[in-house]
């Protein structure tokens, strides 16, 4: 599996790793159908915020990158827990368009699909006991934790494993040693089935699985 492992970085460095992949995707994309656009997705919670706050303050063509939240709570976009709020508050006033989830919409092809992780395996909304499995669609998903996770107990709207690896390149931050732990053992399957069922571990084998396969970077 085309995974590379980047220990820990600092929250510039990441971004440093994110602006020249986009870069590198306007420039394939100038001329293109797109007319010189790119899509992107990224997490919410609260890993991505500083990050995308020190992205927000480069000198990017943002009017050419269109962003969609990877998974977000059903709330109001001016609550605390609504990603699209907080990815807006950042990335609009800088020129960037904002697409916020709606259900059974279908995304474009992503230049980049950033994600985080969760404690207990999830990648964007897709929890370990209601990811929509082997028929999952290519849209977005309306889905209810069970049980919802007590800090952000929302239901939920997801990108899915199909939507995610429909991407040039997958990138998850993700920080602690347990995290890095779990995310090892769903990439390598050592710690047998049980990693390997968890949604990280089944968009993984999705990315590897892809025709070509989808290339996976993880800052963790
Ligand atoms: O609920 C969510 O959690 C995950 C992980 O978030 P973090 O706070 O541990 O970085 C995140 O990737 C996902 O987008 C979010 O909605």
């Amino acid at each position: 599996m085309a995974i590379t492992l980047i220990d820990a970085a600092p929250d510039a460095a990441i971004a440093d790793w994110i602006a020249e992949r986009l870069l590198i995707a306007l420039g394939r994309a100038a001329g293109g159908p797109e007319r010189g656009g790119i899509a992107i997705t990224v997490p919410g919670g609260t890993t991505p915020f500083p990050i995308l706050a020190d992205l927000a303050a480069r000198p990017l063509p943002w009017e050419r990158i269109t962003v969609w939240p990877g998974d977000d709570r059903i709330v109001a976009e001016d609550h605390p827990a609504s990603n699209v709020g907080r990815i807006r508050a950042l990335l609009q006033p800088v020129g960037a368009q904002i697409a916020p989830l709606a259900q059974g919409a279908v995304p474009p092809r992503f230049a980049l699909a950033w994600l985080g992780m969760g404690n207990d395996g999830h990648v964007a909304s897709l929890f370990p006991n209601t990811d929509p499995r082997a028929d999952a669609p290519a849209h977005v998903v309306r889905i209810v934790p069970d049980p919802l996770p007590p800090e952000a107990p929302f239901e939920r709207l997801s990108l899915t494993i199909p939507t995610l690896i429909a991407s040039d390149a997958l990138l998850f931050v993700i920080r602690g040693a347990d995290k890095r732990a779990l995310f090892e053992a769903a990439a390598s399957g050592a710690h047998g089935v049980a990693a390997h069922d968890l949604p990280v571990g089944r968009l993984l084998a999705a990315a590897s699985h892809a025709v070509p396969p989808v290339p996976v970077t993880c800052f963790c």
